[in-house]
């Protein structure tokens, strides 16, 4: 167990302890009285038994604020060529989810969730409500010089951390970490070849949609910034103050408190997965407070995965961000619930003839 240090330089984070045993043992026991044939119901079922065991509760209750906080920042390495689109667009995006015009409000309301939007590392001047927790102005680009400052480093993770607590005093239940910033695919790909082991070429994707050129070019900035990376590799926030940034450490910290606090996450794609990777080795077994929404088109993400140990619930080619793809599973949590919830029993509706 550890603690945050005196100076509050390093971020620390107390032991996780798991979801909860005996409420699991209960959905598990449960599952097997609803009138369905056993397992009939595969993936969901598994869903609703780990639903019971982060609520501590059997049946589970339907989730009451399912929340997304969108990280929005920006990255030196946009001007390097790595993305199909200009820095300019990641403020434009801030301001067009706080009118409700983007894909994660769309989604979100679909799914019964509210967004907020936190300016961590724009480039530009946004909205003050949202930037209370800013950091800098777009972290340094990785290729050449480190994203953060060890302080913004700290910065960043404890503003992930507070965001988290926020939440939840809040009454979130449910959190999904969302992302917007042009760039952010080449540190999070940095990130996921370190802590993977994983050579360049077999995590560079295309992000926004990049051509062969830029692609190249990707591959270039991400090997060049491995270099530099790769040293600190078992260091997760000197990694991230090396070839992360201030975004990602907030999400890495977000994801963490979330798993202090035994509040479950749905996982978006290939940037909160980078953050996840570092979240687990600040906060072990996080994970198991985490289930993974879908597999993004990103190459990268599926080392995630893998090395997570986590299971996608959809494969839908989505390489969006925002917490989009978390939104689009999220009713299948609400399925899971209710299935545990509101289904009658062999007893109650006089369907005999069990296994
Ligand atoms: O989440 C993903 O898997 C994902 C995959 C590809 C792109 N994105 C989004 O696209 C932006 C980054 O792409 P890029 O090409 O600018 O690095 C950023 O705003 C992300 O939210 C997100
Ligand atoms: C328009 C646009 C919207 C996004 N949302 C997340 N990343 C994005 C990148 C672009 C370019």
């Amino acid at each position: 167990m550890s603690t945050v240090d005196a100076d509050g330089s390093k971020a620390a984070f107390p032991a996780i302890t798991p979801p909860d045993e005996q409420a699991r043992r209960q959905a598990v026991a449960r599952h097997a009285q609803l009138t369905k044939p056993a397992g009939s119901l595969g993936r969901l079922e598994e869903l609703g038994v780990w639903i019971a065991s982060c609520q501590g509760l059997c049946p589970p209750r339907p989730f009451s604020r399912p929340r997304v906080v969108v990280f929005a920042g920006d990255h030196g390495v946009a001007a390097e060529g790595v993305s199909a689109y200009p820095s300019e667009v990641t403020g434009q995006m801030v301001a067009n989810f706080l009118t409700g015009g983007a894909a994660v409000n769309v989604a979100a309301t679909n799914a019964g969730a509210t967004v907020r939007v936190v300016d961590i590392a724009v480039a530009g001047d946004t909205p003050e409500l949202i930037a209370s927790h800013k950091v800098r102005r777009g972290s340094g680009a990785v290729n050449r010089e480190d994203a953060l400052t060890e302080a913004e480093t700290a910065a960043a993770l404890a503003a992930g951390r507070a965001i988290a607590d926020e939440e939840i005093d809040g009454g979130a239940d449910l959190l999904i970490a969302g992302d917007m910033g042009i760039g952010n695919t080449t540190p999070a790909s940095i990130l996921i070849a370190a802590l993977t082991d994983t050579e360049p070429v077999a995590v560079v994707g295309r992000g926004t949609g990049i051509d062969d050129a830029g692609w190249m070019r990707k591959t270039v900035v991400i090997r060049d910034a491995l270099r530099r990376a790769r040293p600190v590799a078992s260091d997760p926030s000197a990694l991230l103050r090396v070839a992360g940034g201030a975004d990602l450490a907030a999400i890495a910290g977000f994801l963490a408190q979330a798993a202090v606090r035994r509040t479950p996450v749905l996982l978006d794609g290939l940037i909160v997965g980078a953050a996840a990777l570092i979240a687990e080795e600040l906060a072990p077994g996080a994970r198991h407070w985490w289930v993974a929404a879908h597999r993004s088109a990103e190459p990268g993400h599926a080392l995630v995965l893998n090395q997570l140990d986590l299971d996608p619930l959809l494969d839908l080619g989505l390489r969006l961000g925002e917490g989009s793809g978390a939104l689009a599973a999220l009713p299948l949590l609400t399925l899971a619930t209710r299935v545990l919830t509101e289904m009658a029993t062999f007893d109650e509706a006089g369907v005999t003839g069990t296994a």
